[in-house]
């Protein structure tokens, strides 16, 4: 499918998708807490990400998108609490061929074409000669799908950086994941792009019937999700729609929204509490089994988030 830069955005259309309380949740955490180093980056969340709708995951540099997206496609190490993706376990074996997860920094091979990048993991995705023509057919749709047809032999390291970000998109979107992690999948790209690019988001969404969850700092594309998940601090401030954000704290847009949450939770912890909130909190209950990243080697004992303020 090519997008054309004409194409008007199409709003979220929530009635579209399906109804989030009949399907189980596609991701669904609770007491998620992750150390990184010395810092516990993620505190305790509890949240749902539903099934065929886009999630927006937003919040200021350093609050722990990457993290959160890490842990839900298993990549990340030391995740205590419960995550659960697709109805398994994160990091479970028997969702890799489920998620597509495209990194902030795009994982392409400089020295292939933009067709080679994609064929070879199409060939990982899909092997044997009997696939052949399948694969074939499917490489050629992802590379219409982020709208780089005409790019097609290009060598990747002669790409703009928009251009490589979308051969990533496009590997992620090989053998049609049921869950599409985007990690700031706009940083860099143009308007025009952009607003392409969410129009994809949208089509695979409603098309696939996909669950995407998309990382963003720009306020802007928060108003193009289904449902959102302000973060600040290693905390989720809400998990609601745009329109229900907005109503609920009387404002116009969703970035007026997230600054009077925050200007809310600066205040809710400067008041002087009456009970131990490291003792009323959520305690972290299960481990994820898969973590293939071993950066962080700290324990997280003697680190408990529920006694640190909101700064
Ligand atoms: N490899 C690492 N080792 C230790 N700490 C890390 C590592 N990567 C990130 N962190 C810390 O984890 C916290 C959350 O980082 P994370 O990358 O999840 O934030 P983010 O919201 O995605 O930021 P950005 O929007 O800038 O990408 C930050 O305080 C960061 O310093």
């Amino acid at each position: 499918m090519i997008i054309e830069p004409g194409d008007p955005v199409r709003s979220p259309d929530p009635g579209g998708s399906p109804d989030p309380v009949q399907s189980p949740p596609a991701v669904r955490a609770e007491g998620l807490t992750v150390v990184r180093g010395p810092r516990t980056v993620l505190r305790g969340l509890d949240f749902a990400v539903p099934r065929g709708q886009i999630t927006g995951l937003l919040g200021p540099s350093g609050c722990g998108k990457s993290t959160l997206m890490r842990s839900t496609v298993g990549t990340q190490a030391k995740v205590a609490g419960t995550l659960e993706v697709l109805g398994r376990p994160a990091g479970d074996a028997a969702l890799r061929s489920r998620i597509g997860y495209v990194t902030q920094a795009p994982s392409v091979f400089d020295d292939l074409t933009v067709r080679q990048n994609l064929d070879y993991f199409a060939a990982i995705l899909d092997p044997g000669r009997a696939a052949s023509e399948r694969r074939h057919a499917n490489v050629t749709q992802a590379i219409a799908d982020v709208d780089l047809t005409s790019h097609a032999d290009a060598l990747a390291g002669n790409l703009s950086g928009g251009q490589r970000s979308r051969v990533s998109l496009a590997v992620a979107l090989l053998g049609t994941p049921e869950l599409l992690v985007l990690d700031e999948p706009t940083v860099g790209l143009d308007p025009v792009l952009r607003r392409d690019l969410w129009n994809l988001f949208h089509t695979i969404a409603a098309e696939r019937n996909a669950t995407l969850l998309v990382s963003s700092h720009v306020m802007d594309e928060a108003e193009r999700c289904h449902r959102l998940l302000l973060m600040r601090e290693g905390e989720i401030l809400a998990d609601d729609t745009p329109d229900a954000l907005r109503e609920r704290t009387d404002t116009d847009t969703v970035e007026a929204a997230f600054l009077h949450l925050v200007d809310e939770a600066v205040a809710a912890a400067s008041r002087p509490t009456t009970g131990n909130p490291s003792t009323t909190g959520p305690q972290p209950t299960t481990r994820d089994a898969a973590h293939p990243d071993s950066e962080n080697t700290d324990s997280p004992s003697g680190d408990d988030p529920r006694k640190e303020p909101l700064r």
